[in-house]
């Protein structure tokens, strides 16, 4: 009976095995029908391995999943991938190409500016020659406010005896007389037949760059201006090369290529503390092989009174004419120092031949007459102002819109 029992029992542990061993293959082939493609288990796999476990929670690695290295190959989606990173990169790296404003008519656009800081002069002498009796401590006042605006002694006297003599002739006089005769004197002091234009045109059929040096003290707005300069240029269809021999201010060479990017002109640059030459003639041997327009010096703000560093000016010019003749030499001037500026000039004018004044931040001082007085004590007009911090707050100067920002009403 015992041995009955021990060979049911046997049996129904046999029939129990069978049956479990049936189960288990059909939830393994039902779980291959849910895994339709490889692709699919491969995409899984990250998220498995994202959270690895250990010990009895530990999972055996998918079998399906598994290819070898010829299998996985590198797919065209995956060699973008790859490729992705490195484009986004670059973009963040690549600086965005600015287009600057168009030139022509900037100061036009900029004569509110000018006219908000310079109109205390026009209107002030409008005032005096409005009086009924123009008297002799009138006529002085009106001297006095011509040399307040830094027009200088000379200018002052000839604009005076001409005014006197015109207001004589005049008799009467409406306000609309008086703002047309003050227009018709300003812009003859000012001068309008004189040569303007920044020289970066090469004459003939020379194969090489206009070539412009930069010169001028600390702080003037040197490097400033030459970056706006070089947008200038560029907005006028010139492709410009920097040469930033400013080699004693360690952050000058930086700000000037900062300018330079933003237009994409390539700047050129040499050790801190190098020579000054060797960096100026480098950008011009390059602005050369480049086949560039315009090549843009910028030199050390120097210190008019030292006189070691004001030869070093003089050898950057003579350096640079080994390789091209130097088109432009451009004196930066800050407007507001007055007749400071005219000292700088001075000494500038010694050691290199000046050809051109760019007159900086003319829109912080009321004291426009120094582009007269400027122009007289060196022979040179002036070619460009300043009217702000702004990209393109750099103008050329015409003498009508300057002249009529002085003199307009309101
Ligand atoms: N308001 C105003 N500020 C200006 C103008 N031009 C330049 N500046 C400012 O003047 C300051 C000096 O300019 P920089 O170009 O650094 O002067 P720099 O002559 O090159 O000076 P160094 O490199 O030290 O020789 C800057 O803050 C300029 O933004 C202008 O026309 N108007």
């Amino acid at each position: 009976m015992e041995i009955v029992i021990l060979v049911v029992v046997i049996a129904v542990v046999a029939l129990a095995a069978i049956s479990g061993l049936v189960v288990s293959g059909r939830r393994k082939k039902a779980a291959e029908a849910e895994q339709p493609d490889t692709a699919a288990s491969t995409a899984e796999t990250p998220a498995r391995t994202a959270e690895p476990k250990v010990g009895e929670e530990a999972e055996a690695p998918p079998e399906g999943a598994r290819r070898t290295v010829e299998e996985v190959g590198l797919p065209e989606t995956e060699e973008a991938a790859a490729e992705a990173p490195a484009t986004a990169a670059e973009a963040a790296a690549a600086p965005e190409v600015e287009t600057p404003a168009p030139t022509a008519g900037r100061l036009v656009r900029l004569r509110d500016r000018l006219s908000r800081s310079q109109n205390s002069l026009g209107k002030g002498l409008l005032t005096l020659l409005s009086r009924e009796h123009l008297d002799e401590d009138t006529w002085e006042e009106v001297e006095d406010t011509l040399l307040t605006a830094d027009v200088g002694v000379g200018p002052t006297q000839e604009l005076v005896e001409r005014l006197r003599e015109r207001v004589k002739v005049l008799g009467t006089r409406t306000p609309e007389e008086l703002r047309g005769l003050l227009r018709e004197e300003l812009l003859a002091l000012v001068g309008t037949d004189l040569d303007r234009t920044v020289h970066t045109e090469v004459e003939g059929a020379v194969d090489r760059p206009g070539v412009v040096l930069v010169v001028g003290v600390n702080g003037t707005g040197k490097t400033t201006t030459t970056g706006k300069l070089a947008r200038v240029l560029v907005a006028d269809g010139k492709s410009v090369v920097l040469g930033a021999a400013d080699t004693f201010r360690a952050a000058a060479a930086d700000q000037l290529e900062t300018w330079g990017t933003r237009v994409g002109a390539r700047t050129v640059r040499g050790p801190e503390g190098g020579d000054p030459a060797s960096v100026a003639f480098d950008a011009v041997k390059q602005g050369t092989e480049a086949s560039a327009d315009v090549v843009l010096i910028d030199t050390a703000g120097r210190l008019h009174t030292k006189t070691g560093l004001m030869d070093e000016l003089g050898k950057v010019k003579r350096v640079v004419e080994k390789q091209a003749p130097v088109d432009e030499v451009l004196l930066v001037l800050d407007a507001t120092t007055g007749q400071n500026g005219l000292v700088q000039a001075r000494v500038f004018a010694e050691v290199v031949d000046i050809t051109g004044i760019v007159l900086t931040k003319l829109d912080g001082t009321a004291k426009g007459g120094i582009v007269v007085a400027v122009q007289r004590e060196l022979g040179v007009p002036v070619k460009l102002v300043g009217l702000g911090e702004g990209a393109d707050d750099l103008a050329p100067f015409e003498p009508e819109a300057f002249v009529d920002a002085l003199v307009q009403e309101g």
